[in-house]
C-alpha cells in the first residue's frame, strides 16, 4: 500500500511523494532553550516492518520518539500517518488513527485482575469507557476478544490474577496487551526491555515480534542485541541527526556509528 506524503526536495520544495511508508518525518526538529535535542529528522518508517531508533546517550531519541508519539510539538518540521498530516495533533488523536504507544503510559489497574485490565482497554477501543461498571452483561461480551490478546502475550493462564501481583515483565505483557487493544495499526515501543531480568528479555523479544505480524513496530532500545535479532530497519541518532541507516548488519559496521558510540563509552 502507498501512502501520498510531503517531501521537502534538496532545493527547500515541497513536493508530494509516493512511498510504502506508514510515517514520515521530515525536516523534524526540537530545541530546548538553545539545546538543539532534534535537527532536521529525516524519517520514513514501511509499513509492515519493525524499525528500531538507536544512538548513544543524549543523541535526541526520546525527544524523537516524543515528537512521533505527538506528546511533544516539534520547533520545525511535518510528520504524516498514512499521509495524514499529524503535526500538531494530540496523542489520543493520533490514537484514534491507529499510532499507539505502548510502554509507559499504557493504563493498567493494578487492583483489577489481568482479564478486566484488557476488557477497559477494550471498552476504551469502543468509547464506552464510563459505562465499563455498569453493565455486567456488556462486558462479558468482550471476553472473547479479551482472551485472544491475552493469548496473543502469554497471559492467558492468569486472566484471574491481579495485575499488581504480576511479575515486572509479565505486568508489561499486560500492557502491551492493553495496547493491542486499541488495535495500533503502528505501534511505537519505548525501550521494551528496559528493567527487564535476562530472561524476560529473550520472552518479551518474542512478543514483539509476534506483535509486529500484522501491525508495524517502531522501537527506542538501548539493548543492541534485541535490536539485532527485531529489527529489519535502523536509524541511527547522534547529536540529533541521523547518522546512518540500514539494516543491522549495514549500520553496526558504519565507522561513523562505531565512533559515536565508543566516544559516548557505549563501547
Ligand atoms: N526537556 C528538556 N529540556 C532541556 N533539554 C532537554 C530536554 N529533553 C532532552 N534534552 C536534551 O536534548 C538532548 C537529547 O536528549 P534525549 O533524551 O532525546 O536523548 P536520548 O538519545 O534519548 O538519550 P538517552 O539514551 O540518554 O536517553 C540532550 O542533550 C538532552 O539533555
Amino acid at each position: 500500500m502507498f501512502a501520498q506524503a510531503p517531501l521537502k526536495s534538496g532545493r527547500g520544495r515541497w513536493e508530494t511523494v509516493e512511498v510504502d511508508a506508514i510515517l514520515l518525518a521530515r525536516g523534524l526538529s526540537k530545541s530546548f532553550r538553545g539545546i538543539q535535542a532534534v535537527d532536521g529528522v529525516n524519517l520514513t518508517v514501511r509499513r509492515g516492518t519493525i524499525h528500531a531508533l538507536i544512538g548513544p546517550n543524549g543523541a535526541g531519541k526520546t525527544t524523537c520518539f516524543n515528537l512521533l508519539t505527538k506528546f511533544l510539538n516539534p520547533t520545525k518540521g511535518v510528520i504524516t500517518f498514512n499521509g495524514h498530516d499529524i503535526t500538531r495533533r494530540s496523542p489520543a488523536d493520533v490514537a484514534r488513527l491507529g499510532l499507539v504507544r505502548s510502554f509507559q503510559i499504557s493504563a493498567v489497574f493494578p487492583q483489577l485482575t489481568v482479564l478486566e485490565n484488557v476488557r477497559v482497554a477494550l471498552q476504551r477501543k469502543r468509547r464506552d469507557n464510563f459505562a465499563f461498571w455498569r453493565s455486567d452483561r456488556v462486558l462479558k461480551k468482550l471476553d472473547g476478544r479479551a482472551g485472544q490478546l491475552l493469548e496473543e502475550v502469554g497471559l492467558e493462564g492468569q486472566s484471574s490474577h491481579r495485575a499488581a501481583d504480576l511479575s515486572y515483565g509479565r505486568k508489561r505483557a499486560l500492557e502491551l496487551a492493553t495496547t493491542l487493544a486499541l488495535e495500533p495499526e503502528l505501534l511505537l515501543l519505548d525501550e521494551p526491555m528496559a528493567g527487564m531480568a535476562v530472561e524476560e528479555i529473550e520472552r518479551t523479544a518474542d512478543l514483539i515480534k509476534r506483535s509486529a505480524r500484522n501491525r508495524t513496530v517502531l522501537m527506542v532500545e538501548h539493548n543492541l542485541s534485541v535490536v539485532a535479532a527485531l529489527s529489519d530497519e535502523i536509524t541511527v541518532l547522534a547529536r540529533g541527526h541521523v547518522l546512518a541507516e540500514g539494516s543491522y548488519a549495514t549500520v553496526s559496521r558504519d565507522e561513523r556509528v562505531i565512533a559515536s558510540y565508543i566516544g559516548s563509552g557505549h563501547g
